[in-house]
């Protein structure tokens, strides 16, 4: 059985689903190894658009697999560092995929994120959760660090910075209640309603210039590690005239709207 399942629940929109229930999706080796390499292969997928990344059953990830030897190994560094320096590599890796991708990630976030899992989350461009969502930062509660997988850049970027220190030190479950409300995630739906939103989000991004979308998502990115607004800016100018002078998209708008109908965009 595949702990990771590929799937296209609408034209353009392709769904990467974490499928190990029985353990709340952990973060074992069989699942991270093939979670990366289904990434990086959707990502060169021309016909898919948007992605939207799940965990079958109650749980969306629950970090690191407890009583996977190579995960354990990350506890225990000091003795199996080849094994450990591998296990964080293949986290990493996942993480980097899910920027580099050109289409947008959405995080269907169906219950609990923990540890690595709430990393996991933060690393999806836009989280839309279920009313079974919560998020806990548990490397903390295992007398580790909190602060791994991006998640110590992420959250205060999300959240601000007192709401992320208070969840990062104190180990705490964050409710999809209060994620919604500190901005955490997007929204927050019933269980049953979930796949639907999350799918017509991605319809309606999937209905706008490709390349557009992309270069959005990259410039997003890049204006939270921007030093300045000023070279932000010059850097989005070039990125705008690169989309304008290489496709007819802009042309199509101002046609469609004297037409009175909807732009269909080509690239
Ligand atoms: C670099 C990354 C670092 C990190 O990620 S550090 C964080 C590591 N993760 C954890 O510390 C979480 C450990 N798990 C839990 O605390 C709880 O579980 C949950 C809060 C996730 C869920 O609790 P509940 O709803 O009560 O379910 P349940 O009965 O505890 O779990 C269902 C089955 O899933 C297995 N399981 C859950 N999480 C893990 C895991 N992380 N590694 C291995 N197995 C896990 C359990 O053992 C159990 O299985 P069975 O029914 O056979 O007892």
């Amino acid at each position: 059985m595949s702990f990771i399942q590929v799937d296209k629940p609408r034209p353009h929109v392709t769904r990467i689903t974490l499928n190990r229930p029985e353990r709340m999706n952990a973060m074992a080796f069989d699942v991270m190894v093939p979670l990366k390499e289904a990434l990086e292969e959707v990502g060169f997928d021309n016909d898919t658009r948007v992605v939207i990344l799940t965990g079958a059953g109650e749980g969306f990830c629950s970090g690191a697999d407890l009583e996977d030897p190579g995960y354990l190994s990350i506890f225990d560094g000091l003795t199996m560092p080849g094994i450990a320096r591998r296990a964080m590599r293949v986290l990493d890796d996942v993480i980097k995929a899910i920027h580099d991708m050109p289409q947008p990630v959405i995080g269907a976030i169906n219950g609990a994120a923990i540890g690595g899992g709430f990393c996991l989350a933060m690393a999806t461009d836009i989280r839309i959760a279920s009313e079974r969502a919560y998020f806990r930062a548990a490397g903390i509660n295992n007398g580790l660090t909190a602060a791994e997988l991006g998640l110590s850049y992420m959250l205060p970027r999300a959240i601000g910075s007192s709401r992320a220190f208070e969840i990062m030190l104190s180990g705490r479950d964050v409710s999809a209640e209060e994620a919604d409300r500190i901005g955490l995630v997007s929204r927050v739906v019933s269980p049953e309603a979930l796949l639907d939103e999350c799918c017509q989000l991605a319809e309606r991004i999937s209905g706008f210039s490709q390349l557009g979308v992309e270069m959005t998502k990259q410039l997003m990115w890049a204006g939270l590690e921007a030093g300045s607004q000023q070279s932000h800016m010059h850097y989005e100018g070039h990125a705008q005239l690169f989309v304008r002078m290489t496709t007819q998209n802009f042309e199509e708008a101002i046609k469609a709207r004297k037409d009175k109908r909807s732009p269909v965009f080509k690239d």
